[in-house]
């Protein structure tokens, strides 16, 4: 059984559509990313699962059950969906064991505790709950936050921008925490962002929106390294892209295994080779130091191409001015 199962979804906004047709299936246990630019309709698609927003036409099936039909659409209370949102959203006024009690109804205050307890240890701040939000860290807001949102015991939990606002220095550690966390606990999840960055770290599968649509459905790394499509590999900057015809003259040497037929080619950065030539076909703009290597920027003296970036361990002798021979170590990607 699937965990969700979107097909054929329409969402307008004052008869202005901004989900078309879209279908989506996700698998129980993972972790997903709906990633796409501004307003493409990324929170539109994740409160539509959740029953905030309703579709007008398509189905959402979770976990077998129909909750919406354009006809019908099941109350967010009875879907058995968490929510994390973007600021966290915890009630200030009540101490961290409130803050998950909170939406435990049914349950007698022997029972509550006991869920407390378990949420409490899985977040492992077991110490910290008469504390009040404002006396947590970031970190430890967003594991009350996890907390609240699976103490419920959702089959699904879909989070809206849960880093857009924190600081990059701890972002990588809490993405770490809170996906160990989630992967525990067994929950699906489904989260909203369009800093790739993110679906990298985070997500398992990737679903990259445009304009309504969903462009492609794969694990991050085959987004990066394989985009579905043109609109695909510019969002992912996945790489430098030219058409095919024109790899002959950009390449040296001439090589046999450039891909035949006519399109868009895609290179990735890290498979070029760049040289100091006296009769190179570009010049070195920009050198900056990564960490690991350096990123070059060059630009084409004849070809009418934006400037291609390229990444190396080592520059050797290059500098800002240096006419540079470019080479390919694979087969490019054919958009
Ligand atoms: N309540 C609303 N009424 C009318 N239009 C809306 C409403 N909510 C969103 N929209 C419009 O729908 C489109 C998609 O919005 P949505 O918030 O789903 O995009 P998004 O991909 O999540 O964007 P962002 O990354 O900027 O949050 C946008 O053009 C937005 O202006």
């Amino acid at each position: 059984m699937h965990a969700l199962s979107i097909s054929q979804l329409t969402v307008a906004y004052h008869q202005q559509p901004v989900l078309h047709d879209l279908s989506l299936t996700i698998e129980q246990g993972d972790i997903v990313c709906l990633l796409g630019p501004s307003g493409c309709g990324k929170t539109t698609a994740l409160k539509t699962i959740a029953g905030l927003q309703t579709s007008q036409t398509g189905r959402i099936e979770l976990f077998g059950h129909t909750v919406a039909d354009g006809s019908f659409n099941l109350p967010t209370q009875q879907r058995q969906v968490g929510f994390i949102f973007q600021d966290y959203a915890l009630f200030p006024h009540m101490t961290v064991a409130a803050n998950i009690a909170y939406g435990l109804n049914g349950l007698n205050r022997g029972e509550k505790q006991q869920r407390i307890r378990t949420m409490l240890e899985l977040v492992e701040l077991q110490p910290y709950a008469d504390r009040y939000p404002h006396e947590l860290s970031g970190g430890q807001q967003q594991r009350i936050a996890l907390a609240r949102a699976l103490a419920p015991g959702p089959q699904l939990l879909l989070m809206d921008e849960p880093f857009s606002n924190i600081d990059s220095q701890v972002k990588h550690r809490m993405m770490s925490e809170l996906r160990q966390l989630i992967k525990r606990s067994g929950v699906t999840a489904i989260f909203v962002t369009h800093a790739k960055d993110e679906a990298f770290a985070f997500a398992d599968q990737t679903a990259v929106m445009m304009n309504g649509q969903i462009q492609q459905y794969d694990t991050p790394a085959r987004v990066f390294n394989q985009p579905a499509n043109l609109a695909v590999a510019q969002f992912m900057e996945a790489g430098n892209l030219c058409e095919t015809h024109q790899l002959q003259e950009i390449l040296t040497p001439k090589t046999p295994r450039v891909t035949a037929g006519e399109g868009t080619a895609l290179l990735k950065r890290h498979l070029l080779t760049i040289q100091a030539s006296n009769t190179g076909v570009a010049e070195v703009q920009d050198i900056q130091f990564t960490g690991r290597g350096y990123l070059l920027s060059v630009a084409f003296l004849q070809q009418s191409l934006a400037d291609w970036q390229v990444e190396c361990d080592d520059i050797g002798d290059l500098a800002v001015g240096s006419r540079v021979a470019l080479s390919y170590s694979a087969s490019p990607v054919l958009l």
